[in-house]
């Protein structure tokens, strides 16, 4: 059965973009059929972090009514699939958000789950994803404006007949250990599912168009965003072995000459 989650926020820029491309590759990776749709059609860049630009077809021509959706379906990471937004403010013109619902309908057969990455704000483009999930999932950065714009997000899905399954809080500073789960759950009403730490190997994987999972598997982040997939696929999660810190040139020396003198 195909489960429908709406990638969502109160305010802007809290990182709904960034979950979906790393949680969309890793379920992917963990053997989930897995398709990514970018719902944020007036500021569309999940295609631009992603490294599918200039194409043909996008959802803006599919939301038209001028193309199918399956031929606005890219290859991205891990073999996620991905259907990317236009740059076009025309495109943006175009766009009929209403029909949203039929394209879920035609790719429900096709995958075991389909994540939107919702736009900001409650515009009406904004509202529909929040009504056609099985669950909203929540972006949330740790201060107190995002919290507050999260509750009204959740008030509004719950108001328009939606569900909201859980809070992903990200940008937490340090390795996020210290953070209080508890507290955020008691403020927020809903399950936190993941904490994800502030971590600039994401800037520079967007720089490079590719998601962190991929580009540094290893870092922050990417550790927390494979625990939160493994959780959102129903899998148990094994933390992966670390490789150690590499040998510098001075540990190399210091070796040899310390094997140098013992031999001597
Ligand atoms: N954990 C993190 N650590 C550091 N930088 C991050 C983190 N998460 C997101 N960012 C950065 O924050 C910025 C906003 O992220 P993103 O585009 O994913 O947010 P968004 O909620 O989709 O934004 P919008 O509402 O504008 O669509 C990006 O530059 C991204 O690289």
């Amino acid at each position: 059965m195909v489960k429908v989650y709406t990638i969502a926020s109160g305010k802007g820029g809290t990182g709904k973009t960034t979950v979906t491309a790393n949680l969309g590759s890793m379920l992917a990776q963990y053997g989930k059929r897995t398709c990514i749709l970018d719902a944020d059609v007036g500021m569309a860049n999940l295609g631009l972090i992603l490294g599918l630009e200039n194409l043909p077809v996008t959802l803006h021509e599919v939301l038209a009514g001028k193309a199918r959706v399956r031929d606005a379906i890219y290859d991205g990471p891990f073999g996620v699939k991905v259907v990317p937004c236009g740059l076009s403010l025309q495109g943006f013109q175009q766009s009929n958000p209403d029909r949203l619902k039929d394209i879920m309908t035609d790719l429900v057969s096709e995958f075991d789950i389909l994540l939107l990455d919702a736009p900001a704000g409650i515009s009406r483009d904004g509202v529909i994803p929040l009504t056609i999930a099985d669950g909203v999932i929540l972006v949330v950065n740790p201060e107190i404006s995002s919290i507050v714009d999260s509750l009204k997000t959740k008030i509004l899905t719950e108001t328009v007949g939606g569900h909201v399954e859980g809070a992903i809080i990200n940008r937490v500073a340090g390795s996020g250990d210290e953070f209080n789960n508890a507290q955020m759950e008691k403020l927020l009403g809903v399950r936190v599912i993941g904490i994800i730490p502030e971590d600039p190997n994401i800037r520079r994987a967007s720089a490079s168009r590719q998601p962190i999972v991929v580009k540094y598997p290893a870092s922050g982040a990417s550790r927390a965003f494979k625990r939160i997939s493994a959780d959102v696929a129903g899998i148990e999660y094994v933390e992966e072995e670390l490789p150690g810190p590499r040998e510098g040139f001075i540990d190399r020396l210091a070796r040899t000459l310390f094997r140098a003198k013992r031999e001597a």
